[in-house]
């Protein structure tokens, strides 16, 4: 469906590209679609934001996040092996999650049919138009807050019961992301089992399950073609604020992590076939006391392929307090994060641009 703004002219001031991505709803993906041959100056990144590609889709053995095969899932190797990455990666791929490929492959499709849809279609799941908070379509990550706009798209879902979801959930999609949340259920339990145990939790029982994944969100993100992927990203350096995250990418390639022997470089993860991507949030930083780790990480633009990625984000419940876990400082480790709100946590991160690793300041002590 073509984009509802035709004229190119009007597109040359920084007010016509606002009005036509962000409140007219056609995104990125419609500025895309019109054929762009430069990319408008919004979306241009200082020099030390922008994504060098050329690396891309080559492999270093030993600079490379774990792929870990979860099935003999309750082999004591494995738990080492996602511990272990979660102390040292922050995040790691998992193949033989459990998870079934048919699901993923649903909500690819899903996404796809989401964004296909014309403008005003989408724009009904705006702010702007819905009275909940608990569906949002979107562009960029802040764009009230940012220098320069980020080149994604996407739709948000926080989860919060069947029925609100059945109500309130874009019917292209709802069906698929609900199947897809529900399926990974276990795979999350179990993830956390593991890295509970590493921590002395010997058990999860339901308030540390409240705690660790009482509430979940869903985005569905689409980067589209850019003119000049170069000069600017598809989401800047940022951690998740959530306590873990699962992500489902398809076959096109770009998310880079920090890390490597000397931590600063970026790692391309690339993409797996019927895998899934987990990293550590935030929120599991905190808890652990600093053991398992947030790695900042952040998406490249392409110049010839649509992308689109599905990460559910599994998080305390906004209304708990999170700090160090007791079990972690039970030895007399003295705690490197003080209590905080995690829906006053969350608010801070969404308040402000990307800006790498800063949002955990906010629970420094
Ligand atoms: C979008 O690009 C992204 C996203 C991410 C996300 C990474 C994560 O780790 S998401 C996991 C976050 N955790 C949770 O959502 C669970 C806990 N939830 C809460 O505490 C609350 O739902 C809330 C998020 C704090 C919202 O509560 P509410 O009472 O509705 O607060 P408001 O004051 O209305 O909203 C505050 C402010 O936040 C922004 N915002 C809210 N929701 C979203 C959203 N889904 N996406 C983007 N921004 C959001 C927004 O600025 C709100 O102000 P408005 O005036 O615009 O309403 C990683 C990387 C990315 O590129
Ligand atoms: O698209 C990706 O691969 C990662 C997206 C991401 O980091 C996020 O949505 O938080
Ligand atoms: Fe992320």
């Amino acid at each position: 469906m073509a984009p509802t703004m035709t004229s190119p002219s009007g597109m040359t001031s920084p007010s016509g590209i606002t009005n036509f991505v962000i409140n007219k709803g056609n995104g990125v993906k419609g500025l895309s679609e019109m054929g762009l041959k430069r990319l408008p100056k919004q979306y241009i990144q200082p020099l030390e934001e922008r994504i060098s590609t050329a690396s891309f889709g080559i492999k270093n053995s030993e600079e490379s996040v774990p792929i870990i095969d979860m099935s003999n899932w309750d082999d004591p190797k494995v738990a080492e092996a996602i511990c272990s990455a979660a102390e040292k990666w922050g995040f790691f791929q998992l193949v033989n999650h459990g998870v079934p490929i048919e699901v993923l492959e649903n909500v690819k499709e899903a996404t796809h049919r989401f964004f296909e849809l014309p403008a005003e279609e989408k724009s009904k799941n705006s702010k702007e138009h819905l009275c909940s908070n608990n569906v949002r379509f979107g562009t960029s990550f802040s764009p009230q807050a940012e220098k320069a706009l980020e080149w994604k798209d996407y739709l948000s879902l926080f989860y919060v019961s069947e029925d609100e979801a059945s109500a309130l959930w874009p019917p292209a999609c709802k069906d698929e992301v609900l199947e897809y949340m529900k399926k990974s259920e276990i795979l999350i339990k179990r993830l956390l089992e593991m890295l509970m145990k590493r921590l002395n939790v010997k058990e999860i029982d339901q308030e540390k399950e409240g705690l660790l994944m009482g509430s979940m969100r869903i985005n569905l993100n689409y980067y589209p073609i850019c003119p000049n992927p170069e000069l600017t990203v598809g989401v800047g350096r940022h951690s998740d604020v959530s306590t873990l995250t699962v992500l489902l990418q398809d076959q096109i390639g770009g998310l880079y992590v920090r890390g490597g022997t000397d931590k600063k470089s970026w790692i391309h993860v690339p993409p797996v076939k019927g895998s899934l991507v987990i990293n550590i949030g935030d929120a599991l930083q905190i808890m652990s006391n600093g053991r398992y780790k947030s790695i900042e990480h952040r998406v490249a633009a392409n110049g010839s392929k649509n992308r689109i990625s599905v990460p559910i984000f599994v998080n305390p419940r906004p209304s708990d307090l999170i700090s160090p876990l007791p079990e972690v400082l039970a030895n007399g480790e003295k705690a490197v994060y003080k209590q905080v709100l995690y829906s006053d946590y969350v608010k801070h991160f969404f308040r402000k641009a990307h800006d790498g690793k800063s949002t955990i300041e906010f629970a420094k002590i």
